[in-house]
Formats: structure tokens, C-alpha cells, sequence
């Protein structure tokens, strides 16, 4: 049986409806302030590009104030360390995202841990990494992807308690983040990577898979239980002649063949992607409602 299409875009664009509306009434509640997001992008990635324009434009659409900061490839960390101080001071600043990959002479981890943590609406650090991990005590935010994921699964209606869960790929900003958030939610998580032997077999015990090991279609039909939801974080550019781009857009997942076995399953593109956006601009809502309460 043909599994049931969980349509990203559509979720997401309830999401961006419902916190338009939130922004609307902070902003009558305090004062006509608003939340504001600042991407700090260096160099000039097309995938980098796209992604940062796609976040402008769903802030200008919820109400969100937006501010970038576009620095050369050839930036010095001392120069992005200077944007993100800039933006941790600035008080209209609720988010602050710098895009991922970093050219190779920047530390990431020393940019990453200069964001202030009320204002890291990524989840990256530590900090918030640690807290999402234990037991009993809460992240000030969770990071976006993994995020979207588990909201994809609770709007699909799927019970996620007791319930056996994969996840394939271990990643500080999806793979491990996805997991924790899966076992917060009592399922029990298998961690599958490169080194896992019988991954397959393992993967195909699992109610619930979220791929996310940056391998085109590498989680295949057999990779799937009979009634499994699958989650495909994967987003691969393969060479194709024949589509508008030459290229087309592919998952971690063989969706041809998961379909065939999974309940419910996202498409690639229009799944976990635009979650991620809606769950960057979620951050930044609730953070900046944080900061407008203690404000107040
Ligand atoms: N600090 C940081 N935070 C991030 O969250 C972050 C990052 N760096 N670096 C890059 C990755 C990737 N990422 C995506 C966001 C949206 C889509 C998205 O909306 N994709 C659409 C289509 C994209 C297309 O057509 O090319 C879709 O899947 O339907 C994809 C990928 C955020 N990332």
C-alpha cells in the first residue's frame, strides 16, 4: 500500500499563518515591538544564498524584522566574531543564525559559542545542546531541523510514546538533536552511522526512521517495517538532463521504494526543509517573547 504523503510545505505554511497572528498581538501587547532575526552569511555558497533569501522572506510574511550582515569568503574570524557582538548587543535583535558551512579558515565552534544563548535560535550551543540532553531541565532553544522533524510527526497524528525509533546519521545539528528529542518524547532510540554494523536490519525494526546521513537514497525499501513513518532530512542535488536546473533534488531516502512500505513519509523537496525555516522563525518568536516579558 502506498503510504500517506506528510506535505511539509503545507504544514509549514500553517505554522508561518499561525505565528503571524502571535507577532500581530506581541506587538499590540508590547508596545509595537517586534521580534528580529540577524543571518550572518560569509562567502557566497548558492545553497547558502537560497536558503538565507528563503528566511527573509518568511520573516517579512510572519512580521519578523529582518538583518543580515554579507561578508566576503575572504572574512577573518575576528570579522564574523565582530558581526555576532554586534548583533548580541543590539537589543532589537531576538535571533541570531550564522550560516553554516563556514569557509575553512573560520573556527565554527569558536563562532558558534560567541552567540549569545538567548539569542541562539539555531540550538547550536553547548549550552543548550547539554540542557536538551537531560533529563528534567529545558534547552532555551531546540535546534530547527530536528525541531520540524518531531512537529512533522505530532501534526501527522503519530503517537510517538513507547514506540521504537531510528534515526540514521549522527550530526550535532540534526542526527544527535533528533534523538535526544525522540527519547524526551519516551521513544526508544537506536542511533545508526557509518560504523553501525547490520544497519539495515536494525533501521527495519523501527516504527519511526528519520534519515539524516547526507547519502542520496541511501535508505532503501528494505530499510523500512511494513507501517513505518519515515522522516527524510536528506536534501542531494543529483545531476539530471532532463530537469529545469540540470539537477534534481533527492533525499536520504529512496522514496520510490520506502513509499511502498512506510504509513506516512516526507517528500524531498517539500518536507523537512521548509519546517526548518518555520522553526527558525518559531525560535525567534519565542525568544524574543522571552525578552519582551522580562522587559516588561
Ligand atoms: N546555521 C545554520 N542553520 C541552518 O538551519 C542551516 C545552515 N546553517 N546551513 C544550511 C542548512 C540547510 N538548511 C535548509 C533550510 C531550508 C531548506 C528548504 O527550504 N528546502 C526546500 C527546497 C530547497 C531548494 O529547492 O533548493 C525543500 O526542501 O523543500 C533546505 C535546507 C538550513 N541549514
Amino acid at each position: 500500500m502506498a503510504a500517506q504523503l506528510i506535505d511539509g510545505k503545507a504544514i509549514a505554511e500553517q505554522i508561518r499563518q499561525e505565528m503571524k497572528a502571535e507577532v500581530a498581538e506581541l506587538k499590540e501587547k508590547f508596545g509595537g515591538k517586534a521580534p528580529g532575526l540577524a543571518v550572518v552569511l560569509v562567502g557566497q555558497r548558492k545553497d547558502s544564498q537560497t536558503y538565507v533569501r528563503n528566511k527573509k522572506k518568511a520573516c517579512e510574511e510572519v512580521g519578523i524584522v529582518s538583518f543580515g550582515t554579507d561578508l566576503d569568503e575572504s572574512a577573518t574570524e575576528a570579522e564574523v566574531l565582530q558581526a555576532v557582538a554586534g548583533y548580541n548587543a543590539d537589543p532589537s535583535v531576538h535571533g541570531i543564525l550564522v550560516q553554516l558551512p563556514l569557509p575553512p579558515h573560520i573556527d565554527e565552534q569558536r563562532v558558534l559559542d560567541a552567540i549569545s544563548i538567548e539569542k541562539d535560535v539555531d540550538g547550536f550551543h553547548p549550552l543548550n545542546i547539554g540542557r536538551l540532553a537531560m533529563r528534567g531541565r529545558d534547552p532555551l532553544f531546540v535546534p530547527c531541523t530536528p525541531k520540524g522533524c518531531l512537529e512533522l510527526l505530532k501534526r501527522s497524528g503519530v503517537a510517538l510514546s513507547g514506540k521504537k525509533a531510528a534515526v540514521v546519521g549522527r550530526s550535532n545539528i540534526v542526527g544527535m538533536p533528533a534523538a535526544l528529542l525522540l527519547q524526551r518524547e519516551d521513544c526508544t532510540v537506536t542511533v545508526i552511522h557509518s560504523r553501525t554494523a547490520n544497519a539495515q536490519r536494525i533501521c527495519a525494526e523501527a516504527d519511526i526512521v528519520i534519515a539524516a546521513c547526507g547519502k542520496a537514497e541511501m535508505v532503501g525499501g528494505d530499510w523500512i517495517k511494513e507501517g513505518a513513518v519515515v522522516i527524510d532530512v536528506g536534501i542531494n542535488a543529483v545531476d539530471d538532463a532532463t530537469a529545469k536546473r540540470g539537477y534534481r533534488l533527492v533525499g536520504d531516502v529512496n522514496f520510490a521504494e520506502a513509499s511502498e512500505k512506510a504509513s506516512q513519509i516526507t517528500p524531498v523537496p517539500g518536507g523537512v526543509g521548509p519546517m526548518t525555516i518555520a522553526m527558525l522563525l518559531r525560535n525567534c518568536v519565542d525568544g524574543a517573547a522571552r525578552t519582551f516579558a522580562a522587559e516588561a
